[in-house]
């Protein structure tokens, strides 16, 4: 048996095209959306995804404003650059690229930034809607990963109701805030999640129907630890540095393919999913603050 593929570049470009439309609907109404990045460092894959954020706006017709600083910078300049991201009007949403330089209180970051900006879903006004089930009610910003996964698995006709979902990493992005979105009742999983305090991860895994593989440890789940049949969300990238060339590498071993019903490829899964659903927040956030509701 070879697993099915789960899609995200193809899914993404589908979700960008969707996107351009509605973006020309807002220009229609002298709306341009404008995302701003704060990337903060020189971290190659940090570079790498930011890079990629600004190409999806040009393609779909979103502003683009870049704030780059370096890695030697300061609480206090990290917050006046969101200071100044809040005030700009051209800017109607916004991430800081995480992970922030050691030193950095990135919770503190995080609360900054003006929960009706925050493209990324992550400012505690926004996760808390979503931990108090208001999330959907307002139409507010879902975490990026998370939500691409479940669009990814929706778009593939794939129906999570009932089944066991153990999700591997419990970090900030994905881990911590993925359960709530998958135990919402339209989803109606059931979740497990696991990490370094975990006393048996392979145990866990080979009863899982569904596995969500974020813990950023290279191959981590091999073929032993899935159940045949199971959907497989590779979710992790490590960067291997190979003399002059960089290979990315999942947390799945890819021979999971043998044993996995569904299998999303890294890269070109769930990473191309996280860049089409923040551009759909921020042209979320752009219409409701142009008086556009999701049902109009
Ligand atoms: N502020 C945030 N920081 C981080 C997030 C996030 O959602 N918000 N998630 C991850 C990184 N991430 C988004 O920023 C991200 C990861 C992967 C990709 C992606 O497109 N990957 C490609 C490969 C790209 C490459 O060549 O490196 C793929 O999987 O095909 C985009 C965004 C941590 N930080």
């Amino acid at each position: 048996m070879t697993a099915q593929t789960l899609d995200g570049k193809a899914t993404a470009a589908a979700i960008k095209d969707e996107l351009t439309v509605r973006v020309r609907a807002l220009a229609e109404r002298g709306v341009t959306p404008g995302l701003g990045t704060v990337l903060v460092g020189d971290d190659p894959g940090s570079h790498a995804y930011v890079g990629g954020k600004h190409r999806d706006c040009a393609q779909v017709g979103i502003a683009s404003i870049r704030v780059d600083l370096p890695g030697d910078a300061t609480q206090a300049d990290i917050e006046a650059a969101i200071e100044r991201l809040n005030a700009d009007p051209a800017c109607t949403g916004y991430i800081v690229q995480l992970p922030l330089p050691r030193g950095i209180d990135t919770n503190a970051v995080l609360e900054k930034i003006d929960p009706a900006k925050d493209a990324d879903g992550l400012h505690p006004t926004n996760l808390g809607r979503l931990v108090l089930r208001v999330a959907e009610a307002v139409d507010s910003p879902l975490p990026c990963t998370p939500a691409g996964i479940l669009e990814l698995v929706r778009r593939h006709g794939l129906d999570l109701a009932g089944k066991d979902v153990v999700v591997l990493g419990r970090g900030t992005t994905v881990g911590r805030s993925i359960g709530l979105l998958l135990t919402r009742k339209d989803v109606n999983a059931t979740v497990t999640l696991t990490h370094t305090g975990t006393r048996d991860v392979a145990r866990h895994l080979r009863e899982a129907d569904v596995i969500v593989a974020a813990a950023g440890v290279p191959r981590f789940v091999t073929t032993d630890m899935v159940k045949p049949g199971a959907i497989v969300l590779d979710v992790g990238v490590s960067r291997i540095v190979d003399g002059d060339r960089t290979r990315l590498v999942g947390d799945v071993d890819p021979a999971v393919a043998e044993v996995a019903g569904w299998l999303s490829p890294n890269p070109g899964g769930v990473g191309p999913m996280t860049r089409a659903m923040l551009l759909a927040n921020v042209v979320g956030a752009a219409e409701r603050a142009a008086g556009i509701h999701a049902s109009d």
